[in-house]
């Protein structure tokens, strides 16, 4: 069943007659369309129509099967309105901004505005072949570029030069960073975010590098550690811990586990290392049109895996003034487990 059929039965489950569509991940998810960002779909019982304006009139035909309207608004919201008039209409609650929520209120006084959440976020967690097809060969180019980068990860580097050669080396390749790269060496380990900056690796330091590639839409995700020289006992320490937490963690990933299962998995392996409360984030998350999407590896979760997800592992532990270490990678869960997506090796430090 298409993305769209199994979007019309959620939406009667849920009451409404209709959707309107305003993430732009959901809306490149319904149409195809590839500058979302300029996009709006309203979905009704019978029909979906793709709202965009007069910039893309030809790469939306090119790329869409849906109906199109190309106006701006408030041609647009008028334009819908016939679609909505006396009707129960959905809008998106957990994106559509206070003022987008104003616009429809003003101009749809005949309908009303349910809000919803998550609606087509849940559909979009199962992949289909082609999507991941498509993250493969994300995730094979981020492979490939971070080999070609790890010689430069050496003493006397600067962050900084690290991650304009990874940005580089993508961008050549036809793809872009999927995010601001991480590369975070010594004492800014600790900061499980630090963008690269002009810092210059010491001998001695561990370096975190997490790089994505955003490739034909889908990204990838992963994370590596590495040491430059001989890192203090501490540390080598600490990068063992998180690697048990991460390979224990991998080896559980099977549809039907909790997602919240999984994140206690690993983080009860590093509080047994003393490391519980340095673990400052979730076990990871869904990867797909977004880099964070559903299922949810938080402690809280209530996401439970099934095959046809693509999930990233990754626990960390984070010493303020000291340094950090954070391994992920990035998997398929498969009918019978797991596949992971990422072969960047894991060095032993
Ligand atoms: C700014 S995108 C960075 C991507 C990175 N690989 C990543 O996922 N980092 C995790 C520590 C993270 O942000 N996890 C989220 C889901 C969280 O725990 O809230």
């Amino acid at each position: 069943m298409s993305q769209l059929q199994q979007l019309r039965d959620a939406v009667r489950e849920a009451g409404v007659t209709g959707l309107w569509v305003s993430h732009p991940a959901n809306v490149r998810a319904l149409t195809g369309f590839t500058s979302p960002e300029d996009g709006k779909v309203l979905v009704t019982a019978d029909g979906a129509t793709l709202y965009t304006d007069a910039r893309y009139t030809v790469q939306a035909r090119e790329e869409s099967g849906l109906p199109q309207f190309i106006a701006r608004p408030p041609e647009t919201y008028k334009h819908a309105a016939e679609g909505v008039r006396g009707q129960r209409v959905g809008f998106e609650a957990d994106s559509l901004t206070v003022a987008g929520l104003e616009d429809l209120k003003e101009h749809w006084p005949d309908a009303e505005l349910v809000p919803l959440r998550g609606m087509i976020q849940g559909l979009r967690q199962i992949k289909t072949a082609d999507e991941i097809g498509a993250m493969r060969a994300a995730q094979d180019l981020a492979d490939q570029v971070f080999a070609e980068v790890r010689p430069l990860i050496v003493a006397g580097s600067r962050e900084l030069d690290i991650a304009l050669e990874i940005e580089t080396r993508l961008r050549k390749a036809g793809a872009e960073s999927a995010f601001g790269v991480i590369v975070a060496s010594g004492p800014r380990g600790a900061m499980p975010h630090g963008h690269a900056s002009a810092r210059v690796i010491q001998d001695g330091e561990l370096v975190t590098v997490d790089m994505g590639a955003y490739l034909n839409g889908y990204n990838s995700d992963m994370t590596r550690t590495v040491a430059v020289g001989q890192p203090s006992d501490e540390m080598k320490r600490v990068y063992n811990a998180v690697l048990e937490a991460e390979e224990a963690a991998i080896r559980a990933v099977r549809p039907g586990v909790r997602a919240a299962d999984l994140d206690k998995i690993a983080r009860d392996i590093l509080t047994g290392h003393g490391l519980g409360e340095a673990f400052v984030h979730s076990l990871g998350h869904g990867v797909g049109l977004e880099v964070h999407e559903g299922p949810s590896l938080r402690g809280t979760s209530e996401d439970v895996l099934a095959a046809g997800m693509v999930i990233t592992i990754e626990p960390g532990a984070y010493l303020p003034d000291v340094g950090g270490v954070r391994i992920e990678d990035l998997l398929l869960v498969t009918e019978d487990g797991y596949e992971v997506l990422s072969h960047s090796p894991k060095d032993a430090v």
